[in-house]
């Protein structure tokens, strides 16, 4: 009796209060003699650095901290230690020295249900499936880019859209043109599917995607707050599930289609490349891969290559003529060099001539080598026009350590790509786009800076950095070939940057004017 009144006591909510401070407190004081932790600025207790972390330019502010705190800089998210990575020497030693230690990802309750519990490639944490399925969807890209499907879906696409251009008499916002372009592209290169700009498909799915960004991208307190969708879901985590669902069953139904039409002689697109390795897995008899390609985990690896590639490329896109109204020189430069390559032809003309003739008067990846200056072009955009400024979050799978701190397994850690790209002491004249930085003296493309990693580096590497810098490339040149753009009259355009969603910087609108080079 007297023990049951004792235990009875112990679970007064009195004491159960102050027996988890007393845990807390405990935790706090053994994690802090235990770990030499890396240092950061004073946090409000469980909430944290709220005036950083909620800010959609959190990638300037802890660039700032790095004069006070040096390179790896600590801070709170919630309750949580959230560890910044801000330069090159600290983020090759994380990402390729410690090998697999920082190679994982935290789980996020919205990630959750964005990949279906961590089955994309994205957000997956750091496990065999993980490793499996990359590299199955590296091979299908690759596969892809081999031949001239790639080539072939681009020129279809600038085709259309071009025609479209050249119809634009006023001053254009051209990220809205550029949007379209970019999801036509994929949307072929992913199913299949000859360009059609009138198909509403395709808007929707463009739209869903710019509701998602617009709405969610602030980030949830669901992700905070560990359990709260058991509790209560507030009407802005049911509409998040819901775009997600719809997105999720668009993706389900062309997988769908193509089972129902897969025929392995004939692989018409990037759904047929991933059906085809699942089929051969299974006539090898490789049940365990075969499990690691079904129907979920193909419709997320779809979703992989669908929205990583759609968002990071029409917005660098948009930087790339943002900086070619502002840098006429440089867009001057470009044009000599592209009419050089492929010669001055009738526009509209050469894409009808190419159909009826089969061959190609547009850019082509064997063109690749003579388009250095572009390609340079493109490189200082990847820089500049800061896209991914803080990447995807790593986690770490072990106790490990960077730039001489402890990190301990389960750490979230960010790679802020923004301060490697602004870092005034590696970069000459840092503010000023100058694609010289990347070229040799006699042109052609040098050693990639070391301070140049927008594609990230190590175990999570950017599986669409080839086919991203090709299609760059490839739309790039198409478009300067055919086009001239300017800054509406009389006006001095200097590109300007506003941040959509945290890390994402993206140019402030603009318009431009658009003259064609060529006859038709
Ligand atoms: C300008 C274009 C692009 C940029 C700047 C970019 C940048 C990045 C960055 C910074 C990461 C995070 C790497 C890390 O965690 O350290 C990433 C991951 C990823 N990217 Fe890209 N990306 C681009 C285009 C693409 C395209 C076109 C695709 C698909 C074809 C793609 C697919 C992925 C995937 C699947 C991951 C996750 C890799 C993993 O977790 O293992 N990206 N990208």
């Amino acid at each position: 009796m007297a023990f049951l009144s004792t235990l009875l006591g112990l679970l007064s909510p009195k004491a159960l209060v102050v027996g988890v401070i007393m845990g807390l407190i405990t935790n706090y004081i053994y994690h802090r003699l235990k770990y030499k932790l890396p240092p950061g600025p004073w946090a409000i207790p469980l909430i944290g650095n709220w005036s950083i972390y909620s800010k959609t330019t959190m990638h300037r502010e802890v660039a700032k901290l790095t004069d006070t705190y040096g390179p790896v800089i600590r801070i709170k998210f919630g309750p949580s230690d959230m560890i910044f990575l801000n330069s090159t020497e600290v983020v090759l030693e994380a990402l390729v020295k410690k090998k697999a230690d920082f190679g994982s990802r935290p789980s996020f309750k919205s990630a959750e249900i964005f990949s279906q519990g961590g089955k994309n490639i994205f957000f997956a944490p750091y496990s065999a499936t993980w490793k499996f399925q990359k590299k199955v969807a590296g091979r299908a890209l690759r596969y892809y880019m081999q031949g001239m499907q790639l080539e072939n879906m681009i020129n279809d696409v600038c085709g259309q859209i071009f025609e479209r251009i050249s119809k634009e008499t006023e001053p254009v916002q051209i990220n809205k043109i550029l949007d379209k372009m970019v999801i036509h592209m994929l949307y072929s290169m992913c199913f299949g599917r000859k360009c059609n700009l009138e198909d509403k498909d395709v808007d929707r799915i463009l739209q869903m995607n710019l509701e998602l960004l617009d709405k969610f991208s602030s980030g949830f307190l669901e992700d905070i707050i560990p359990g709260m969708t058991s509790v209560y879901k507030t009407e802005r985590w049911k509409e998040f599930e819901k775009i997600t669902q719809d997105l999720i069953s668009f993706l389900e139904g062309e997988l769908k289609q193509h089972k129902d039409t897969f025929d392995s002689s004939n692989i018409r697109d990037y759904t047929d490349s991933i059906l085809m390795a699942r089929e051969e897995a299974e006539t090898e008899e490789r049940e365990e891969d075969a499990a690691m390609l079904s129907d979920v985990y193909i419709v997320q690896i779809l979703s992989d290559i669908f929205f990583a590639g759609l968002d990071t490329t029409r917005m660098i896109l948009d930087w790339f003529l943002s900086y070619m109204v502002s840098y006429p020189e440089y867009q001057d430069k470009c044009q000599e060099v592209i009419d050089k390559v492929l010669g001055l032809a009738g526009m509209l003309k050469a894409y009808k001539w190419k159909i009826f003739s089969g061959e190609s008067k547009t850019a082509a990846v064997k063109d690749r080598p003579s388009l250095c200056f572009v390609e340079a072009c493109i490189m200082e955009t990847l820089r500049m026009g800061s896209v991914t400024a803080i990447g995807v979050p790593h986690s770490t799978i072990c106790d490990t350590s960077v730039g001489g701190y402890d990190i301990p397994k389960g750490t979230m850690v960010v790679i802020n790509h923004w301060a490697l790209h602004n870092d005034r002491h590696y970069w000459k004249d840092v503010d000023t786009f100058n694609p010289y930085r990347y070229l040799t003296k006699d042109g052609k493309l040098d050693a990639k800076p070391e301070n140049w990693l927008p594609f990230s580096a190590g175990r999570r590497v950017c599986l669409g950095e080839p086919v991203a810098k090709t299609e760059l490339l490839l739309l790039a040149s198409n478009l300067l070939r055919n086009f001239r753009f300017k800054a509406p009259s009389g006006e001095k355009y200097m590109t300007q940057w506003k941040c959509t969603f945290p890390g994402a910087e993206v140019p402030a609108d603009y318009k431009v004017v658009v003259e064609k080079r060529t006859k038709d």
